[in-house]
Formats: C-alpha cells, sequence, structure tokens
C-alpha cells in the first residue's frame, strides 16, 4: 500500500472550514512535498478517497525510533516529541544541533530553524532521498507547496494587510499620558500591571475600539504575524467581561504569546489561558510565561514543540472548573511527568485576579499539584477535588443547553467523559434531533466531531446550517455566504467515514481527532454501522455490548463525551420504546451514564410531536420526559406552544393515560385565557393581554 499524501490519521478528519496540516506561524506556508516521489510514484487523490480507502494505522512511538535508528539518525526522546538534527540546514550552519522536532502522536515534523514541516511520511520521503543521494542535508526549496487558490492568496494578503494596519494604527500604551494610560487599566482591570510589564510585552492599544493589542511575533526573523485586539465591557456586578477577535482568524491564529521572550536555556514555564495572566505571572514571578492562543479551548499540537524546551511546565489556566479540566487534559498532550497543575479556588483565582488581590504567587505555584497522578489515592489527596465539585455545583455540571431548557432540568448539563445512548424508532427523527442537540452544544465552544455513516456530510452539514441558521436557505440564498461564515468559525468536524466501518478505525481516528483539535463530544451516528465487520458468528448482541464497552472506556479515557445513536432491538407501534429495547444485555446499559429515547406517539392533531424521554442519568439520577414540536422550516425542536396544541389535545382522544388531572386544570385556565383574549382584542386594549407566542418567536426558543 502506498503513504498516504496527507497527514496520517487526518485522512478521515474533515473540519467545516478547510483543514490546513500546515503551520500557520510562517505565512506563507510550506509544505514538504517531495515533487519527484509524488509525481513519480503517487496519483493524486482526494481527502475522502484516502479516508475511506485507506484506513487510519495511527503511527507508534516504536515504529518512529526504529525507523530512525534504521537510518542512523541519532534522536533525543523528549517530552511530546522525538528532537533530531535538521536534515533542512547545512550540518556546518546548524545553530541548534537538534531542531527538527517529530510529533510522537501524529508524526507530524516542524524544522524550527527553517520552519518546514510536514507528516511522518514526508519526512521519511526526504530522509530515504537524502539517504539515495547521499547528501548531507535538503534545501527546503526542493519541496513543493500546497498550490494556494486565488481566494486563499488573496484572503492571506487581506489578512497581512489588515494586521499591519492595526498594527501601525495602534499606539504603545507607555506613550500615552499616564491619566490615559490608568484609564485604560482601570477598565480591563489590570491596575496593578505595571507600565514596565506591558511595555515588555509589547502591549498596544487601539483607539478607535479601546481595546489591547497583543502582538504575534514569529518565524526566525520575529516578524508580525498577527494580533488579538481585546475589549473590556463591565457588568452590573462590577465584573468586566471580554471580548477577543484576532487577525487572522481564530482557526488560524497559533501565537504561544510571550514566546520571544522566552531565554533559549530556560527550562521553566507558566502556561495560561490568556495574555493578561502571562502578562501578570511574568510581573509578579519573573518566571517565563505564555498564554494559549484560545484559551482553555485547545492546545493544538503544532505549538508542542515550542514548549519542548522545559522541563517544567506550570499550567495555571483560570479560575473555574473547566479551566482545571482543561489543564489535565493538557498535561497529557505536554507529558505528565513535568507539568504540575495549579487547582482553581478561592485563593487560587486566574493569574490577573490574584494579582489584583495580591495574592502569593510564588507560593500558588510552588504548590502546585504534579499531573501524573498514582493509580491508588487517599482521601487526603481527594479532598480538594471533592471540595472544588462542592462549591462548584454547576460548572461540574456541564455546559448548559441554549435551545433545550428541559434538558438541562433534567440533565443538568453536558459533562466531559460520559456515555449518553440515543435511540428511537426509524425514521423518528433521530439525526435531525442530535443534530440540533450536537449543534447547541458546539455554538458554546464544546469541540465536536461528528461520526455520521448513515448520511453523507454534505447533507448532515446542511441539516446543521439550517439548525444553526433557523431558515430554509434554499429560498433565501443570498444569505447562505452570511451564515456559511458563520457555521465555519465553529469548533465543528466530522469524519470522512461512510457505510459499514471497522470499530478500531473509528475508535484510532477519534482517539486521533481529540489530540489534534482537543474533540470534547463525539457523535456516532449509528453503531449499526460497526456491526457489521465484526465477527457475526459470535451473538448480536454480545458484540453490540464489546462496542458500547468499548466507546464507554474511549469516553473515560479521553475525557470526552460520547453519543452513540442506536436503533431500537424492537419496535411495537402501540408501545413507548424502553431502554430494554434497546440493548442486547443488562451489561451493556450499565455502560451509558445517559440513555435518551425520542418517542413518537402518533397524534393526527400534531404529527411532528415527538418526546423526549430521559430514563437513565448517572450523574444525578433524574430522569423525565418532555414533549417537543418539530419546526419543519428549520429542522428544529421546540417545546410546545401552551395553548394552541394543548387546547388542540383536549378535544383529541386522550392518549393511554396520558392526560393527568392537572393538564386538564391547566387546559381549563388556556380556554379561560383564550376567550379573555378575544374580548380583548374587541374591546382593543391588547397591551394588557399577553400575546401568544408565534411560530417565529417559538423558532427563537
Ligand atoms: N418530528 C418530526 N416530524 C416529522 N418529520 C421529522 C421529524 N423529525 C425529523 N423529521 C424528518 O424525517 C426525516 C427522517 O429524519 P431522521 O433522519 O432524523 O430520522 P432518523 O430517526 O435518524 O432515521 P433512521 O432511523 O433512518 O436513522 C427527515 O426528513 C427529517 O427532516
Amino acid at each position: 500500500m502506498w503513504r498516504s499524501l496527507l497527514l496520517r490519521g487526518s485522512t478521515c478528519l474533515l473540519q467545516v472550514a478547510a483543514p490546513r496540516f500546515l503551520h500557520q506561524s510562517h505565512l506563507p506556508s510550506l509544505s514538504v512535498r517531495l515533487l519527484t516521489q509524488r509525481l513519480l510514484h503517487r496519483p493524486p487523490c482526494g481527502l475522502d478517497l484516502l479516508g475511506k480507502e485507506f484506513p487510519v494505522s495511527p503511527i507508534t512511538i516504536t515504529e518512529i525510533k526504529q525507523y530512525l535508528r534504521s537510518k542512523d539518525i541519532p534522536f533525543h526522546d523528549g517530552y511530546s516529541c522525538f528532537h533530531i538534527p535538521s536534515i533542512f540546514v547545512d550540518p556546518s550552519a546548524r545553530r541548534d544541533s537538534f531542531s527538527l522536532f517529530i510529533d510522537k502522536t501524529t508524526g507530524q515534523f516542524l524544522c524550527k530553524d527553517t520552519l518546514v514541516e510536514g507528516s511522518w511520511e514526508d519526512l521519511q520521503d526526504c530522509l530515504e532521498v537524502m539517504q539515495k543521494e547521499e547528501q548531507d542535508f535538503l534545501s527546503p526549496h526542493v519541496l513543493l507547496g500546497y498550490p494556494e487558490s486565488l481566494e486563499e492568496q488573496e484572503e492571506r494578503e487581506r489578512e497581512l494587510r489588515e494586521v499591519q494596519r492595526i498594527w501601525s494604527s495602534s499606539v504603545p500604551l507607555t506613550d500615552l499620558p499616564e491619566d490615559e494610560v490608568q484609564l485604560i487599566k482601570t477598565m480591563f482591570q489590570i491596575t496593578k500591571v505595571s507600565n514596565a510589564t506591558l511595555k515588555k510585552f509589547g502591549v498596544r492599544l487601539f483607539k478607535p475600539t479601546k481595546s489591547l493589542v497583543f502582538p504575534w511575533f514569529g518565524g526566525p526573523d520575529s516578524s508580525l504575524k498577527g494580533v488579538k485586539l481585546l475589549s473590556a465591557q463591565s457588568t452590573d456586578t462590577d465584573k468586566v467581561t471580554y471580548n477577543e477577535a484576532t487577525v487572522p482568524k481564530s482557526n488560524s491564529y497559533y501565537n504561544l504569546f510571550g514566546l520571544p521572550l522566552v531565554g533559549r536555556m530556560d527550562a521553566e514555564v507558566v502556561l495560561t489561558g490568556h495574555e493578561l495572566d502571562t502578562l501578570a505571572v511574568s510581573q509578579a514571578t519573573g518566571l517565563p510565561s505564555v498564554a494559549l492562543p484560545r484559551g482553555v479551548s485547545c492546545l493544538p499540537p503544532v505549538l508542542l514543540p515550542y514548549l519542548e524546551q522545559f522541563n517544567r511546565v506550570t499550567l495555571w489556566l483560570g479560575g473555574d472548573i473547566r479551566s482545571w479540566e482543561a489543564s489535565k487534559i493538557f498535561s497529557r498532550k505536554l507529558g505528565l511527568r513535568r507539568c504540575s497543575l495549579v487547582r482553581p479556588g478561592e485563593y487560587r483565582p486566574c493569574p490577573v485576579e490574584a494579582l489584583a488581590q495580591g495574592k502569593n504567587f510564588s507560593h500558588i505555584i510552588k504548590s502546585s499539584i504534579p499531573a501524573a497522578h498514582k493509580s491508588i489515592v487517599s482521601f487526603k489527596q481527594l479532598r480538594e477535588d471533592v471540595y472544588g465539585e462542592l462549591v462548584n455545583t454547576e460548572q461540574v455540571a456541564g455546559v448548559k443547553w441554549v435551545r433545550f431548557q428541559e434538558l438541562n432540568r433534567i440533565l443538568k448539563g453536558h459533562r466531559k467523559g460520559e456515555l449518553t445512548v440515543f435511540t428511537g424508532p426509524t425514521g423518528s427523527g433521530k439525526t435531525t434531533f442530535i443534530s440540533e442537540v450536537a449543534l447547541d452544544l458546539c455554538m458554546q465552544g464544546v469541540n465536536t466531531l461528528w461520526g455520521s455513516f448513515e448520511i453523507n456530510n454534505v447533507r448532515l452539514a446542511k441539516i446543521m446550517l439550517t439548525q444553526f441558521a433557523m431558515q430554509r436557505l434554499e429560498e433565501n440564498l443570498e444569505q447562505y455566504d452570511f451564515w456559511a461564515d458563520k457555521f465555519e468559525e465553529l469548533p465543528l468536524y466530522f469524519m470522512t467515514f461512510h457505510g459499514q466501518q471497522n470499530i478500531k478505525t473509528v475508535l484510532d481516528t477519534m482517539q486521533h481527532a481529540v489530540y489534534l483539535y482537543d474533540i470534547n463530544h463525539v457523535i456516532i451516528d449509528n453503531l449499526q454501522f460497526m456491526m457489521g465487520q465484526e465477527n457475526l458468528s459470535v451473538d448480536k448482541f454480545a458484540v453490540q455490548d464489546h462496542i458500547i464497552g468499548a466507546f464507554r472506556k474511549f469516553a473515560t479515557n479521553s475525557s470526552c463525551h460520547v453519543t452513540l445513536v442506536i436503533h431500537p432491538r424492537k419496535e411495537e407501534d402501540d408501545r413507548d420504546l424502553q431502554t430494554a429495547s434497546i440493548f442486547g444485555s443488562a451489561k451493556a446499559s450499565q455502560e451509558a451514564d445517559n440513555v435518551l429515547i425520542l418517542q413518537e406517539k402518533k397524534l393526527v392533531t400534531c404529527p411532528g410531536r415527538r418526546s423526549l424521554q430521559v430514563t437513565k442519568n448517572r450523574f444525578d439520577g433524574d430522569v423525565g420526559i418532555f414533549p417537543l414540536d418539530f419546526i419543519k422550516s428549520s429542522l428544529t425542536f421546540a417545546a410546545p406552544i401552551k395553548g394552541k396544541h394543548k387546547l388542540r389535545k383536549v378535544a383529541a382522544k386522550p392518549e393511554n393515560g396520558e392526560v393527568e388531572g392537572s393538564e386538564v386544570a391547566v387546559k381549563k385556565e388556556e380556554v379561560k385565557k383564550e376567550k379573555a383574549e378575544k374580548v380583548a382584542k374587541t374591546t382593543k386594549t391588547p397591551r394588557t393581554i399577553k400575546k401568544p407566542a408565534t411560530d417565529n418567536e417559538s423558532m427563537q426558543k
């Protein structure tokens, strides 16, 4: 089998925006593609094709080591990467003898001297060519870059001009009159951050929007690659909320803010989730500190080589549970043994707040907890975790849905590391419903990966875009670009599988996506597409149990929520589905943390009406059921509009014991209300009467 042309593993993933396999810190991007090799031996090939025909086989540490040894290449075994001498620099001119980094998980490489990068296969190609032609090094110019489309080129140039424009029209804070500086500091609640610190990090003010400007300097020439603009708004509670914007856009913004100030010999760093936190840490401790470009939402692996030099990394990502969870996840990527984590708490807020409150930074950093945990712990080690959960119950309950208040009421939120099993009768709207449920979370920053094996990604994305825009875009094509641009910003990825798949391939791809994109939620639609390739001489339900078990393990080990769509085992038209309708055995139902069933009652009066039933909720035990109306134009679900449908239901025959006494009372009340409304209309006093929600309003939910 010929090797993949693209980054291995990425072959099965597709992002909403065109995926970039290249490091963004150097524009224009270089990709290593050996022209000769590619043209002579390999047909051009698309992402989908690779994804389908060549299952992912992730590279292992042993394979990388064996290969390097077989080529007599010396290497250092680093934390997240192997370090080898750069093959793109003349050995006599090498500044650093081991400046090429190979990611241990993906095999992706980066030469810090030339900023050339590419996949593990690219590197192997380069080494083969060097050996064959008996060369000491290769010139980066023998490599071929991905050709940019005219549009991409224009976009890149436009962004560069924008970066320059913002930077040159902003002023160093220290050039402003002191009273103005104080005003700005008060606005951003950074009065304790000194002018010297702001100057050291090159922070400026963009006057037109009163935004702080954080520069991104990178590359061998330390040139300006981008900017982040931060604006502040104070709220009623005297708290300040920040809004940020980056150029280039956030999914191409790979700045470790503070990196240019790190010395080559520095062995310790404090990693923060925000530029202001890095200012605070640097000022209070004098330690090197860098901030992640997108806060706690992700740690892109392309940044790992820049953190390899540190023997000790203290992760102080913020003051809430989300930061704490992120620090545990990121420390796995960074190598547990060098990481220690600042646990958020009353005495340990985020660094900028700690500075404002005059906290003792060296004490906080010294008391950070080693990330490498032991298999056996005592309550002494757990007590702070337990306390943290007790005082932050809302955060512990997870991310709340904006569109599904009833789900919040029953499930309390969407939590990492859980397994949700979702079922419903064939064609009842499972995909449509779960798509909106996942979209809601994704819109709140939950990094989401879709594995849709039944319907293709274009159709799925169309459903999601319609739900996102809450309207039929076919009838408003002029709005397509507006919504598509916004949609593209979502942290949303799709696996390119279609049809029957091997469970191992799917799990490998999921693992890879968690590493690359810090995925928090994977949706698998549906499990039946993994059953086909398993040994069917074994009992079918045993296979199903095995697959559910594998996803369970993945969810726990990767701290990633998995939603698994399963077709019911048996369907009887006249009866609601139950947990037992899904599973092969009781063991499997134990694996799920949540079990959701989309119940379909065929009501003549409300044909699209469904009910969502939660039959299991491991987090706090609450179960329940609530009705949902389907809004066809936007493919969304909403709580039924009170009055309208319920009134109709009174007229309709009651379903098997469905009408409870209390509902009848509500209905009577509603009939009264409607009568009152009619009276009000005739007497022209509409303001005193509450108008019933219109369809449009209900769509806004
Ligand atoms: N509540 C509803 N009322 C009427 N039509 C619906 C409803 N929900 C979804 N639909 C429509 O029904 C069709 C099938 O929906 P969907 O694919 O989501 O069902 P499914 O349960 O996932 O199907 P399958 O069992 O084949 O996996 C779609 O055209 C969708 O727009």
